[in-house]
């Protein structure tokens, strides 16, 4: 069995303070033991929609990944990160359909191993659009260009590692395409707002975990984001593919940057396949293999 580590904290609109209290929890979890550490959606930063495109071209930024590459070399860990990611270099033809003359990044989550290379790079495929009644309205599609596809799982310590982000967590068929191709582990770097989280965050990680048999590891911004509308919703937490929440950080403020650990066993989780062999008995002759 190892230990993977949840981290939930608040990032600002100043990179290097973000990097600070990312570099200091990476060190922290390995302390601890943990072979893998998750880090929450935009670690580098949340500042207001108009400052999104200039802090992702910025210096501070480009510094931010390979900062995070090194902590993740110097402390021997796995590190999942979500930043803002400047289309350009790892740019595909399909991004100019989505182009409207604004520049924009990508919602990116960067897998990092123990020798601090970046393994994989998955980009937010569904973004949040939405006018809520006494919620918020977010259009994320403003600042961020969507995703166009699903990175395999890939193998690591804790396990094989699926890539997903925040709003993607309400849609099913990633998590179970992402089973299908064999992953223990779903990932989602959140940063959900209050008024969805409080109805929705807690039953929609236990579903995606019960429903795919897998392990669920939910990183997680809290709190009143400075200069922004924005409060993010924190219960970072581990699923075990039972569906039991088996970790979660603390919930009292002030809120501290933290992380909550468990154990990843992948036996029971083959025994629980095993028990109940959901894949061996779906409809594919009805509904369509994802
Ligand atoms: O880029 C950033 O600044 C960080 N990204 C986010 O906060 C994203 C897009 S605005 N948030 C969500 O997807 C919340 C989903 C949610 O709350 C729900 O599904 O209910």
């Amino acid at each position: 069995m190892v230990l993977a580590a949840v981290a939930q904290f608040r990032s600002s609109s100043i990179i290097t303070d973000n990097l600070t209290q990312a570099c200091a929890l990476i060190k922290k979890a390995a302390t601890a033991g943990a072979k893998a550490i998750f880090l929450p959606e935009a670690t580098d930063f949340i500042a207001p929609q108009a400052s999104v495109a200039q802090l992702t071209r910025s210096r501070e930024n480009q510094d931010f990944v390979n900062a995070i590459q090194q902590a993740a070399k110097q402390s021997s860990i796995f590190v999942s990160v979500g930043v803002h990611e400047p289309p350009g270099e790892h740019q595909d033809s399909r991004d100019s359909a989505q182009g409207d003359g604004r520049l924009k990044c990508y919602n990116t989550h960067l897998l990092i191993d123990d020798k601090g290379e970046v393994l994989d790079r998955y980009r937010k495929l569904h973004l949040f659009d939405v006018d809520i009644k006494g919620g918020m309205k977010i259009l994320e599609s403003d600042s961020t260009i969507k995703g166009s596809e699903l990175v395999p799982p890939r193998a690591s310590p804790i396990g094989k590692i699926g890539l997903l982000t925040c709003y993607d967590l309400r849609f099913p068929e990633p998590s179970l395409s992402l089973r299908r191709q064999g992953a223990d582990i779903l990932t989602y770097p959140s940063a959900f707002t209050v008024r969805t989280g409080a109805a929705h965050w807690e039953a929609l990680l236990r579903a995606r975990a019960i429903e795919t048999q897998s392990y669920v590891l939910a990183s997680a911004q809290v709190g009143q984001h400075e200069g922004t509308k924005r409060v993010s919703w924190g219960h970072a937490m581990i699923i075990d593919p039972w569906g039991s929440i088996v970790a979660q950080c603390s919930d009292i403020q002030p809120y501290r940057p933290t992380f909550c650990l468990a154990e990843i066993d992948l036996e029971s989780l083959e025994s629980v396949r095993k028990e109940m062999p959901l894949w061996d008995q779906r409809r594919t002759d009805i509904f369509p293999t994802l």
